[in-house]
């Protein structure tokens, strides 16, 4: 398992692309036949990828975590950015096409994922974060979602956030979880840019052609960097870093959140003149 520590921003203020790389973004999640996990120290979610072909891939309670099953002491957000497919937890068939996100609660004990074709094969990403009571196991449709519309043309950044495990829609203890849309011809996603101390956050980019890259901004506001993402790549935001991207063409992303405070607009904006 690939595990991430925390970096201060005054350690990253002097990493070159690599070490900004090694340490904020995730390639290869999505391998064939394969569960993928990266454990970050941020609030320690850990950062998953799932791709079942002939034969379901079971959730295995890994080493790291020090427990019998993977969710005794955790809650996750599954969604599935590939061909149809279906989560089996507990016995119970979740379906799920691109459009849904299924919660899991602590306590949730048999995990497994599968594909409807292995030619299609479906692609789960999943988050999972520390939990302390067991909610109940929620597959949230895009009509469940909140509908948030941001953005004008002029400033190239018309988006709809869908708010799939957010406090209006489904209990969790501390995972928020959504996916934004960017409308054709926008580019720019989170700008103006923030930061939430209180939690960390990751971004899933997809649904982007092979060429297409996203030039992700990170950082402390005053001393910003940038991460070159492809298709299918996540990146690690922490509380003290601004989060935003600039596409090179059409592209959506997942973000989930974790950490104090589960307000979605609590939210610290950064005035533009304050960014370096
Ligand atoms: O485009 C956006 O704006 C977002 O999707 C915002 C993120 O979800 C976020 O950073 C929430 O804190
Ligand atoms: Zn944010």
């Amino acid at each position: 398992m690939d595990i991430r520590q925390a970096c201060s921003p005054t350690e990253t203020k002097s990493f070159g692309t690599k070490e900004l790389r090694d340490n904020y973004l995730m390639e290869g999640l999505f391998k064939t036949a394969e569960v993928t996990m990266v454990y970050s120290h941020l609030d320690r979610t850990i950062v998953a990828g799932a791709v079942p072909t002939d034969a379901p891939l079971d959730l295995i309670a890994v080493d790291q975590l020090k427990s019998e099953n993977f969710l005794d002491r955790r809650e996750m957000g599954i969604i599935n950015i590939g061909g149809p497919g279906s989560v089996e937890a507990d016995g119970v068939v979740y379906e799920m096409s691109g459009s849904e996100c299924l919660y899991l609660p602590m306590g949730t004990k048999d995990v497994s994922f599968a594909s409807e074709e292995a030619s299609t094969p479906a692609k789960f990403y999943f988050i999972s974060t520390p939990a302390h009571h067991r909610y109940e196991t929620r597959l949230l449709t895009q009509e469940d979602a909140n509908h948030v519309h941001l953005g004008s043309q002029a400033d190239a950044n018309v988006r709809t956030i869908l708010q799939y495990i957010h406090p209006d829609v489904c209990d969790s203890c501390q995972l928020v979880m959504g996916v934004t849309k960017i409308a054709e011809g926008s580019v720019w996603n989170t700008m103006p840019c923030h930061t939430h101390d209180r939690r960390s956050e990751v971004y899933l980019y997809f649904g982007m052609a092979e060429k297409t890259r996203v030039f992700h901004f990170m950082g402390d506001p005053e001393e910003t960097r940038h991460l070159v993402v492809a298709n299918e790549q996540a990146i690690l935001s922490p509380g003290w870093s601004i989060h935003s991207g600039a596409g090179t063409g059409a592209y959506g992303f997942i973000w989930s959140m974790a950490g104090d405070n589960k307000e979605f607009t609590d939210m610290d904006f950064v005035a533009m003149e304050t960014l370096r």
